[in-house]
């Protein structure tokens, strides 16, 4: 580790998220050497500090939920939420914030590992302290994103929780604040609503605005549900911390006052000190990469994840990951790219067909284009939605189960351009959808894919009934 003999590596990676670890991983797969520099833990936010902390502190209030709307079980569930053990269990899937398993992993795969911040002080050159890298074939530039603070006055001064805070809080407030309406907003307003903490979600405009209408609204419905004050099209216009509360000032004119405030407003990358400047690029810009990943401009520069701000996802960020090691490696060997659309070499499910799941009750999946994206990209669509509850499957799941599937078809080619569930348990379902958006099925071969009876899946079967047979 930190061998001061070997400063020369065919590939060197910036960040070792789960992006960094997994180009360093196909790098060496692909017969290179490989280095990655990390300045915090190695596993990076999705680990300790995002994806495993939020669903962690989520599942425990959704499966009393579950049990809750099942009778015969709903009469076993006579307790309420063990808060505690909720951030119990949290704490075992962050690891207690160490990073030990993962360093194992990545020495096991024959990884080098640099601690300390890295910068790129010249071309396939990093410097970390005051040792200086050097790279025979390619840097990656995997360093994520932070939350990004809006120019609220009074928000910084009133130290607000960021996600980081809220996914790691080792005590639970009794009222929380949240500014903002994306994925994080209504994911913590979950979490925090299920330990019995007064929550307020401030949103500029409406929930979930990227997705299908139906998502937002049915998710505003459900927070409301648990508890939850939703405003919406409300803008904070100050927030000021007093003794033991912060104070928001609203757009409508009326104040609330919180324990605590989080912060949800979206991301900005982590690109403000790493070298930048010394190759051309602005420091704290997003990187701007082909489908190889490789940043435009440059033969040597790949970045991938977060920070190259294609969709902001972890397994989207793995995605690109394998295709760059693997063109690093393909490169460097001399061996032959594969970088038509889908091929080897390229994330093109970036562009249209990236699936999301997110964790609120009811939970919301989807995949590819809403029908308002696709409409605007140029496609004729038809667009089928179907209430889930009708569907044998979901009524044994849960009695009065509730949800929304919506499909989008591109009319001149007969395929499927995206899938929207929204409803209790729907995130195992998606899978069926991508592969039919990804594998342009055509809708008379899906007729063809029987769903099992009684599962939830027969919603495919309903959707193609309702789009009627071609
Ligand atoms: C609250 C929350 C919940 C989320 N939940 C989900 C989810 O359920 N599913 C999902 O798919 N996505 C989720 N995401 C998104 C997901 O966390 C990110 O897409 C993912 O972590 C990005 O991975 P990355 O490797 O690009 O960056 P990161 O995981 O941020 O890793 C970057 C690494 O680079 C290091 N680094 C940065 N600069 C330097 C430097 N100069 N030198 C050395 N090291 C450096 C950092 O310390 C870090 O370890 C969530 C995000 C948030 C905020
Ligand atoms: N389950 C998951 O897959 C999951 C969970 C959490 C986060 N993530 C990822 O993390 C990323 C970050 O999530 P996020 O929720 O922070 O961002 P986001 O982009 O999803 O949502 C940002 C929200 O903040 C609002 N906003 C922006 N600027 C504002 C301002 N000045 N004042 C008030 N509101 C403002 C927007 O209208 C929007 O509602 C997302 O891209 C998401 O993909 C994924």
């Amino acid at each position: 580790m930190g061998g001061m003999a070997t400063t020369e590596y065919d590939v060197i990676v910036l960040g070792a998220g789960a992006v960094g670890e997994n180009v360093a991983d196909r790098a060496v797969k692909g017969g290179l050497t490989a280095v990655i520099v990390e300045s915090e833990l190695v596993g990076g936010e999705c680990s300790y500090w995002a994806c495993m902390p939020s669903k962690a502190l989520l599942r425990s209030a959704q499966v009393l939920r579950a049990a809750r709307r099942v009778p015969g079980a709903a009469q076993a569930v006579t307790g309420e939420l063990d808060v505690q053990a909720v951030l119990d269990r949290r704490d075992e899937f962050t690891s207690h914030w160490n990073d030990d398993g993962q360093v194992k992993w990545v020495e096991g795969a024959g990884i080098s590992l640099v601690r300390g911040h890295g910068r790129i002080t010249g071309e396939k050159q990093v410097t970390v302290g005051d040792q200086v890298l050097t790279a025979r074939h390619a840097v990656v530039i995997s360093t994520g994103s932070d939350s990004l603070i809006p120019d609220i006055p009074g928000l910084r001064d009133a130290d607000p929780w960021v996600s980081r805070d809220a996914t790691s809080a080792k005590t639970v407030p009794s009222s929380l604040a949240i500014i903002g309406g994306g994925v994080v907003a209504v994911e913590m307003a979950s979490a925090y609503a299920g330990f019995g903490t007064a929550v307020t979600v401030i949103a500029r405009s409406g929930l979930l605005e990227t997705m299908e209408p139906f998502a937002g609204e049915q998710v505003a419905d459900g927070l409301r549900e648990l508890g939850a004050t939703v405003l919406l099209n409300t803008e904070t216009k100050s927030v000021k911390r007093l003794d033991d509360e912060v104070v928001l000032e609203l757009s409508d004119g009326s104040s609330i006052s919180a324990q605590e405030v989080l912060v949800a407003t979206g991301r900005t990358p982590r690109t403000g000190d790493i070298g930048l400047e010394t190759i051309g690029l602005t420091p704290g810009s997003w990187l701007d990469v082909d489908d190889t990943l490789l940043v435009r401009g440059f033969d040597w520069l790949y970045a991938g994840g977060d920070v190259n701000h294609r969709a902001l996802l972890t397994h989207q960020g793995k995605y690109q990951a394998r295709a760059a090691g693997d063109v690093i490696a393909a490169r460097a060997n001399g061996k032959p790219v594969s970088d038509a659309p889908w091929g080897t070499h390229v994330a093109t499910a970036d562009h249209q067909a990236v699936p999301q799941v997110t964790f609120t009750d009811p939970e919301v999946a989807s995949i590819g284009l809403t029908a308002a994206a696709a409409e605007k990209a140029g496609y004729q669509t038809r667009v089928v939605d179907y209430e889930i509850g009708n569907v044998s499957g979901a009524a044994v799941h849960a009695d009065g189960y509730k949800g929304t599937a919506r499909m989008v078809v591109d009319e001149q080619r007969k395929v499927v351009l995206g899938v929207t569930f929204v409803g209790p348990d729907v995130s195992d379902l998606l899978q069926g959808a991508t592969i039919a958006v990804v594998g342009e099925v055509p809708l008379d071969r899906l007729w063809h894919a029987v769903p099992a009876y009684p599962t939830m899946n027969e919603i495919w079967l309903r959707l193609l009934e309702t789009y009627g047979r071609p």
